[in-house]
């Protein structure tokens, strides 16, 4: 059914996948006189009974406040929301895919792979550089757009460091829904930093299969080593690191 809201009109075209809290489904937006602005995705709050519900809400109040305040080409942009009534929702860009289905479609050249690499890293850094931690980096959660870009998406879990606010319900479900897989070995006594985030990126990276090239294989090590100190100090450095490997093999 078609909803009014302000100058807008959202019509619910499918479902597209669910999440742990509600689901995103794909929606047309037009605009309150009929002009079609486009085709976009909506996530929609739908937690019904739960002693923490409103402890979720304001998560997913979260979630829209800190992704609206992010801007850059590697993250997923949001548009419209409403945080109003039961079932809270925002609109963002519809993605095409995500880099599980990309990596597992087995088409993915070296040289795709290093630039969805840089595009994440870089998504990322701009977080960093703006107080947020991800705490949930996987595969999974960068999305691919039509123009071939990547993009981070899914600030669920996402953290401003500068915010120490936190009810301890989001840190035990950030410990609890996080991937096992990216996970740092901190981040099961709950202490979560800018190295968490370089821990998951390590793995991503590490799922991308390029052991074969020179050098590859030490970025994976240092991001993901045990202890936090021993990994790069920032995203940047990673990044730094990835352009030299890059430009060491000739690719
Ligand atoms: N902008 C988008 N365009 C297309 N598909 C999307 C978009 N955002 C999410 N999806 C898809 O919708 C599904 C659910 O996304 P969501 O981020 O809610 O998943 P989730 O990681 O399980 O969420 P949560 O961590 O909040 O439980 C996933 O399959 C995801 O790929």
């Amino acid at each position: 059914m078609d909803e009014a809201h302000g100058n807008y009109v959202i019509k619910p075209l499918n479902r597209i996948g669910r999440g742990g809290f509600g689901y995103v489904e794909k929606v047309e937006l037009q605009n309150s006189n009929g002009g079609i602005c486009g085709i976009y995705a909506r996530k929609v709050f739908a937690l019904q009974d739960t002693s923490y519900r409103d402890e979720f809400i304001r998560r997913f109040e979260r979630e829209v406040t800190y992704q609206a305040d992010c801007l850059h080409t590697n993250i997923v942009p949001i548009y419209i929301h409403h945080l109003e009534g039961d079932t809270p929702w925002f609109v963002m860009d519809l993605a095409e895919s995500d880099l599980v289905a990309e990596l597992g479609s087995g088409k993915l050249t070296i040289r795709d792979k290093l630039t969805a690499i840089k595009m994440v890293l870089q998504g990322v850094a701009y977080l960093h550089d703006h107080d947020y931690w991800h705490r949930d980096l996987k595969p999974q959660n960068v999305l691919r757009f039509a123009d071939g870009t990547y993009k981070i998406s899914d600030f669920g879990l996402v953290k401003n460091a500068d915010k120490k606010a936190e009810s301890e319900v989001i840190t035990k479900v950030a410990s609890i829904m996080g991937t096992e897989r990216y996970m740092a070995p901190e981040v099961f006594a709950g202490i979560y930093s800018e190295k968490t985030d370089i821990f998951a990126l390590g793995v991503l990276i590490e799922d991308m299969d390029l052991s074969a090239i020179p050098g590859i294989d030490d970025l994976i090590t240092k991001s993901t080593a045990r202890k936090p100190t021993k990994r790069h100090t920032s995203v940047h450095e990673m990044l730094h690191e990835l352009e030299k490997i890059i430009k060491g093999n000739g690719l």
